[in-house]
């Protein structure tokens, strides 16, 4: 495992509110502590989604959104998306087809990281950590749903953010699957010092993620 970034922090949403055609979707405030996830769950179309994309900085317009979130003491609403340094990972992998898996890998790689022995070293050791040493050079589509999932990982990690968003991302896999992958994502959490914001459905993964479970769209979040 790496040291942990340099910045690592917490996050934190301050007052946080999102609404939909006038309506209030949620009023949120919540600390996410480096290497904790907290839990968001909610019924469906309760916002958590957008919420996701608002930390992002791509929530579509048709929302209205007010409140303040910082990430190690960064403010971070009013910035363009690649300058937050959020990292998502969603329930569909969404590799790249036309890519290798080390070029899915060496695309997420800052343009800081210089020279092409440095990227592909990255690249290496993050296969490496997700116990795919020599699959660099095949097609995503001859791997495994698990190994997807733990490509679409490394993928976020090695963009280097200082968050970690995570929208159903165990949704689509089966129970043993599930719990693996969910293994490896909490333990990359924890060693890399990330605060980790969760949206899901199963009680389960609240549970195996260990950390605080926030409510929303009840009595208006
Ligand atoms: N681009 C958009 N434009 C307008 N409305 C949208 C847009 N995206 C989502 N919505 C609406 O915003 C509300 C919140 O959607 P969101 O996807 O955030 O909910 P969610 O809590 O994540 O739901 P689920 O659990 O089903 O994923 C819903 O009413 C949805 O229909």
């Amino acid at each position: 495992m790496r040291e942990p970034a340099a910045g690592a922090g917490a996050l934190v949403l301050d007052r946080v509110r999102l609404a939909l055609a006038g309506k209030l979707l949620m009023d949120l405030s919540l600390a996410v502590p480096p290497g904790e996830v907290v839990t968001v769950m909610g019924p469906s179309g309760a916002g958590k989604s957008a919420l996701l994309a608002y930390l992002c900085g791509t929530l579509p317009g048709e929302f209205e959104a007010t409140g303040t979130v910082t990430l190690a003491g960064r403010r971070l609403d009013g910035l363009p998306p690649e300058r937050r340094r959020v990292g998502i990972l969603f329930q569909d992998d969404l590799l790249f087809p036309h890519l290798s898996v080390a070029g899915n890998l060496a695309f997420a790689l800052p343009a800081s990281v210089r020279g092409r022995a440095e990227r592909r070293a990255r690249v290496e050791a993050a296969l490496a950590e997700a116990d795919l040493a020599g699959f660099g050079g095949r097609d995503p589509a001859t791997l495994s749903g698990g190994q997807r999932a733990r490509v679409s990982l490394m993928r976020v990690i090695l963009s280097e953010p200082e968050a970690l968003l995570l929208d159903e991302p165990f949704s689509k896999l089966d129970v043993e699957l599930r719990e693996r992958f969910r293994r490896f994502v909490f333990e990359e959490v924890r060693a890399r010092r990330l605060p980790a914001l969760m949206v899901t459905h199963d009680p389960a993964d609240a549970v195996a993620a260990g950390g605080p479970v926030v409510r929303v769209g009840q009595q208006g979040g």
